[in-house]
């Protein structure tokens, strides 16, 4: 099993420990054996990484950790270099990015995250049913994310979801792998896990001592609880 493979399997619940902006956290993260990181391509994040800087670690990392690119309406510019590069496994669209440009990434061979904000009055069999579809005529590896509403910042804010909703999307959608996202810290991780039933968590101010600086104890905490939490059904 490749490390993609491995950090989306249904086989236990996963983390993605994202915002990753330093080669030694990268490799901290590596060795405390986190099956993902994100690295956040966002000019506007505070957890940005600039590709230049991004080079000069991520193609020395694969093969060692799942490495994913975080996209804001920016991976159309972006992506290609760093998918050649071979610094990116799987790409985060994070943004309004259109069905356009998943299908156009999943055609290619490139594992896709998309990443989705659920409002309440959204019909979750119809949210489901379009990924489904779009996914039997154009297969690839897809996964969706959900996160909280975040009108001009677009993630990374610390806001929790509604896990109640979250939870019937996640079993609707199965067995597409969906992660949560959203506010998640050590605290409420195993609660997190017990009511949605997530392919993993996905966790940027949650993991961090200051924006895009990890705080390992709060990762060991987030590992315990994904690998105590109990496997999908
Ligand atoms: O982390 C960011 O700064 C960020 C900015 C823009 C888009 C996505 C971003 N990160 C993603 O946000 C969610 C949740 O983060 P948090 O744990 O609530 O802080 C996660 O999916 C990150 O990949």
């Amino acid at each position: 099993m490749n490390v993609v493979e491995a950090f989306l399997s249904p086989a236990s619940p996963s983390l993605k420990i994202c915002g990753v902006t330093s080669p030694t956290d990268a490799q901290g993260l590596i060795d405390k054996k986190v099956p993902a990181i994100g690295i956040n391509f966002w000019p506007k994040s505070k957890r940005y990484c600039s590709p230049d800087e991004a080079l000069e670690f991520l193609p020395a990392l694969r093969g060692q950790i799942a490495r994913v690119g975080v996209f804001v309406n920016n991976a159309r510019q972006l992506a290609p270099d760093l998918l050649a590069a071979k610094a990116i496994d799987l790409v985060q669209l994070h943004g309004d990015e259109d069905d356009e440009e998943l299908i156009g990434l999943l055609a290619q061979d490139v594992p896709v995250i998309r990443a989705l904000s659920l409002q309440s009055s959204d019909h979750l069999p119809s949210v489901v049913g379009h990924y489904e579809n779009l996914l039997a005529s154009h297969p690839g590896t897809l996964a969706l994310l959900l996160d909280a509403h975040a009108p001009g910042v677009y993630g990374g804010t610390g806001e929790t979801i509604d896990w109640e909703q979250a939870g019937e999307f996640i079993r609707l959608a199965s067995p597409l792998p969906v992660l949560l996202a959203g506010g998640i810290v050590p605290e409420n991780a195993a609660k997190a896990l017990r009511l949605t039933r997530p392919a993993g968590l996905d966790v940027a101010s949650g993991a961090e001592s200051s924006p895009g600086v990890k705080d390992f104890e709060k990762v060991s905490q987030l590992l315990v609880a994904t690998q105590t939490a109990n496997p999908l059904p």
